[in-house]
């Protein structure tokens, strides 16, 4: 028997949206990337590690493509998708046990290229901290403001883009997401709603290839990602 070298981890997927940007016959994380779902691949490598004793999946209701994945792990728990992400998560965080998965991790079912190696460290330095945190990955580009004109530069100085997953202690997080969403405070990640409950969020820098598939572009950038010596 090997010696977990985590606490037990509850892991959340959501998966329940349908992909609009992406303009494509399906929801996008049902998608084909290298002969696997774009599911598959973001889900496997929460799944490859040992102290992730459940993965709760986020689907929609009426979901009828998940049944055609390659996806059994007895670990898998599908539970029912909400009408944005976060309700879909909150959903979720609230069939976790949250005395027995005192953690737990949140990732994009549209990020198929996340490293087992980042989340490891994820997990490594928000354990470290005894706080939760996120992947991130520095803002390279000179950022701007506006819409069909440029209203004004953004100080990109510390700027970052929030990647998943985040990862977070369960009962703190549920508590965090609730309060927001009552406040009406827009909670876009995990970070929000844990910002918003004023909890000290950690940024674990990440690689820039863990993409959000969000536009068809995205696909062709993934699948040559994944053609690299990653
Ligand atoms: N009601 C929703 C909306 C989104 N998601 C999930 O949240 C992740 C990130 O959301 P996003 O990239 O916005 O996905 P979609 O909402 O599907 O995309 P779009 O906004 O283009 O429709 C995705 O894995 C998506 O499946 C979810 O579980 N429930
Ligand atoms: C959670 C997230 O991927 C972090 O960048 C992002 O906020 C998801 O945003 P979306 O509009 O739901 O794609």
């Amino acid at each position: 028997m090997a010696v977990q070298a985590f606490p037990a981890i509850a892991a959340v997927i959501p998966a329940a949206g349908v992909g609009q940007r992406m303009q494509a016959d399906k929801p996008k994380q049902y998608l084909r990337l290298h002969g696997k779902t774009v599911l598959e691949h973001s889900v496997q490598p929460l799944l490859s590690l040992e102290s992730v004793g459940q993965l709760y999946l986020a689907l929609s209701a009426d979901d009828p493509y998940f049944a055609a994945t390659g996806l059994t792990d007895p670990r898998i728990i599908r539970v029912e998708g909400g009408a944005e992400r976060v309700h879909s998560v909150l959903n979720a965080l609230q069939h976790i046990d949250a005395v027995r998965y005192p953690w737990v991790l949140v990732h994009d079912a549209a990020r198929p290229l996340v490293r087992r190696a980042d989340i490891q460290l994820l997990i490594e330095r928000c354990l470290a901290a005894g706080h939760g945190g996120i992947l991130a990955t520095p803002v390279r580009d000179t950022m701007k403001r506006g819409q069909q004109q440029v209203q004004h530069t953004v100080d990109r100085t510390d700027l970052w883009h929030a990647l998943t997953p985040q990862f977070f202690p369960t009962a703190l997080l549920t508590a965090a997401i609730g309060g927001a969403l009552a406040a009406g405070v827009a909670v876009t990640d995990e970070a929000s709603a844990m910002e918003w409950a004023q909890q000290s969020v950690l940024l674990v820098e990440g690689h820039s290839d863990n993409l959000k598939i969000t536009r068809p572009a995205d696909l062709q950038l993934a699948a040559f990602y994944l053609e690299q010596n990653r």
